[in-house]
């Protein structure tokens, strides 16, 4: 049976009503909180913080808090986000001179641990570390800012990442992050993923209720 999770992403939300934005797509049928963390250093753009994540739990957010963490090194932020309420936290291998130490660092502090891949970036720094991953996170478009088109290279990376959890025979999550809507969901799903990030999509909507449920009826 599948076990699909859709997980808004916040950047596109209302930075100035943001509790009210997250209550709002949680209300609206969401199962987790993509929580976008980029710091012009490791992508050119800067968004949001630990104590973001801490307010978003302080204002009654109960869901997954999904983060993603688009910074360089991951080490100290992967600390501050565990201690703010994280649920998942994805890094970028590039990121972290030591992959396999930032993994376990994850778990020991008691959270789910994902890598990201970029585009154009292969999948093997995942192969060595099966057993300390939780999610694997692909990016359909190149990271830093959201409303982009999704590559659709990445279709015969989610069939290559699928097959890699397949003979692993660990219990993984397959991410996409980026150009997800409504109308090419199902053709994802069917490449691999169970997971599914969208921003503008859902949040440049009127009724986000109505874009969850027809994403939720796509998928089948
Ligand atoms: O990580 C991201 C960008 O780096 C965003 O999560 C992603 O792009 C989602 O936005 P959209 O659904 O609008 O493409």
């Amino acid at each position: 049976m599948s076990d699909f999770k859709i997980a808004p992403s916040i950047l596109s939300a209302n930075f100035a009503r943001l509790g009210e934005e997250v209550d709002a797509v949680l209300a609206a049928g969401a199962d987790w909180v993509h929580f976008d963390v980029m710091d012009n250093h490791y992508v050119p753009n800067l968004t949001i913080g630990p104590m973001v994540c801490q307010a978003l739990r302080k204002h009654g957010v109960e869901a997954p808090i999904d983060v993603h963490l688009m910074v360089e090194p991951v080490d100290d932020m992967i600390r501050m986000f565990a201690d703010a309420g994280a649920t998942y936290i994805t890094f970028h291998p590039e990121a972290s001179r030591h992959v396999d130490r930032s993994l376990q660092l994850i778990r020991s502090l008691g959270c789910k641990a994902g890598l990201v891949f970029n585009p154009a970036t292969g999948l093997d720094a995942a192969k060595y570390v099966m057993d300390k991953l939780d999610m694997i996170l692909l990016m359909s478009v190149n990271p830093g800012f959201g409303g982009q088109k999704f590559i659709p290279a990445t279709l015969d990376k989610l069939r290559e990442a699928r097959a890699l959890i397949g003979a692993s025979g660990e219990s993984i999550r397959l991410e996409i992050d980026g150009g997800v809507t409504r109308d090419n969901i199902a053709e994802i799903a069917a490449a691999g993923a169970d997971t599914f990030v969208a921003g503008s999509a859902i949040f440049n909507a009127g009724d986000y209720g109505e874009v969850i449920a027809a994403m939720r009826k796509n998928l089948g």
